[in-house]
C-alpha cells in the first residue's frame, strides 16, 4: 500500500477555440492515507479525471508535486472510465499487459477473471463481451498488477444497477482480500458513502474540497516513510 499527498500549486488547460486559458487547479492539497479508500465526489467537468492522471503520472504538465509514502515508487492500479481494452488482444491478454508474462501472473490473471465471472470469457476478444463484462474485465486488469494505489474513475457508470451493485461487491471483497489504497471517483453519493471510508467533496473551479468527511474507520495505516516527490 501507499499514501499519496497531492500539491497542485496550478494547472491549466490552455485556451481552446475562442475559450480562454482554464485554470484549473490553483493551491490544491489532498492527502491521501496509506489504506484508506478515499471517494471523490464533483460535477461533471471539474477536473477529477485530471486529478488521476496527475496522480498516475499520464498528465505531468502541472506546477506541484505528488509525493507517495512507503518508499519505492509504488505500482498503480488505473481503471479508467473508459473500460479501454486493446481490441486486437483477448481478454486474458489484456489483464496480462501490466504483468510480466510469468506462469504465476498468467494464473493470477486466470484466477481473478474467473473471480469477476469471466472464466469463459479469458480467450475472447472485448468486442463480444457486453459493457459490464469490459468494465469487469479492466477491473481484473487493474487488479491484476496487485496496486498499491488504485485509482477508480467511475468505473461503474452506465451499468444497471443491478450490475453495478455486483461489482461494487466484488471490489469491496477485492479490497478486504488485498489491502490497497484506493481513491475512487463517482458522480454517485451513495455509491461513495457505500465503498469508501472517507468521502472528499471537490468544488470549484478552482478545484477546491468543499466537504471532507470520514464515513467509517479506515482499515489501513497512516505511517510511513515518504519517497521522493514525482515531480
Ligand atoms: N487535454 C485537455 N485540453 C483542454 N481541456 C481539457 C483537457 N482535458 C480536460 N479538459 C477540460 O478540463 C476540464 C476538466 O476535465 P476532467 O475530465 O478532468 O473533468 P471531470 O471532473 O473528470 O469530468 P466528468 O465528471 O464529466 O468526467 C473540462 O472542462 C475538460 O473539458
Amino acid at each position: 500500500m501507499t499514501g499519496v499527498t497531492v500539491h497542485i500549486r496550478a494547472k491549466t488547460f490552455p485556451a481552446q477555440s475562442g475559450a480562454p486559458e482554464r485554470a484549473l487547479y490553483r493551491d490544491f492539497l489532498l492527502e491521501v492515507a496509506d489504506g484508506s479508500f478515499v471517494a471523490v465526489l464533483g460535477p461533471s467537468g471539474l477536473g477529477k479525471t485530471t486529478l488521476l492522471n496527475m496522480i498516475a503520472g499520464l498528465d505531468r504538465a502541472f506546477e506541484g508535486e505528488i509525493r507517495f509514502t512507503g518508499g519505492a515508487e509504488p505500482r498503480i492500479g488505473y481503471a479508467f472510465q473508459n473500460p479501454r481494452l486493446l481490441p486486437w488482444r483477448t481478454v486474458l491478454q489484456n489483464v496480462l499487459l501490466p504483468l510480466d508474462g510469468s506462469p504465476a501472473s498468467e494464473r493470477r490473471a486466470r484466477s481473478l477473471l474467473e473471480e469477476m465471472g469471466l472464466g469463459d470469457a479469458a480467450d475472447v476478444y472485448p468486442e463480444r463481451l457486453s459493457v459490464g463484462m469490459q468494465r469487469r474485465a479492466a477491473l481484473a486488469r487493474a487488479f491484476a498488477l496487485e496496486p498499491d494505489l488504485l485509482l477508480m474513475d467511475e468505473p461503474f457508470v452506465s451499468l444497471d444497477e443491478a450490475n453495478a451493485e455486483k461489482l461494487r461487491d466484488l471490489l469491496a471483497a477485492l479490497v478486504a482480500r488485498r489491502p490497497t489504497t484506493v481513491l475512487f471517483v463517482t458522480h454517485d453519493s451513495r455509491e461513495a458513502h457505500r465503498l469508501a471510508d472517507r468521502v472528499v467533496t471537490l468544488a470549484g473551479p478552482p478545484v477546491r474540497i468543499a466537504e471532507d468527511r470520514a464515513v467509517r474507520p479506515s482499515s489501513g495505516a497512516t505511517a510511513g516513510t515518504e519517497s521522493g516527490p514525482r515531480r
